[in-house]
């Protein structure tokens, strides 16, 4: 998008900043959802552990990580996001995990 294309999308200042406002409070909302999920998929980690520690398994489990990279790496491409950035996050989400299975275990 140029300048001029961006410039023709608002009538006013003051409608460019009901729409700045807009977002930022959406955002907001969303950022909540986000931090809510977090919390919810890093607290199946007890049901988890449990479950590894019953069948000998490890915390660490390759190829489930390398699946849901995989399962990612597709929504990432039809959804145009950063596949690369998007693999970070996930990253971050099984550091999360991981990290709370072992606390889990130190209790
Ligand atoms: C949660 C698990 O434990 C670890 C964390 C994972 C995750 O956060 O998705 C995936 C595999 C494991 O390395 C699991 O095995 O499912």
């Amino acid at each position: 998008m140029d300048e001029k294309e961006i410039m023709s999308l608002f009538k006013s200042e003051y409608e460019a900043r009901n729409i700045l406002e807009a977002s930022r409070k959406r955002i907001d909302e969303i950022d909540n959802d986000l931090v809510n999920l977090i919390s919810e998929r890093t607290s199946l980690a007890k049901d988890i552990v449990s479950a590894k520690v019953f069948l000998g398994m490890e915390i660490y489990d390759k190829s489930r990580e390398d699946a849901i990279h995989n399962k990612v790496n597709k929504l990432a491409h039809e959804k145009n996001i950063d596949d690369d950035i998007l693999s970070d996050i996930m990253n971050m989400l099984t550091i999360l995990s991981k990290n709370k299975q072992k606390e889990i275990l130190e209790e």
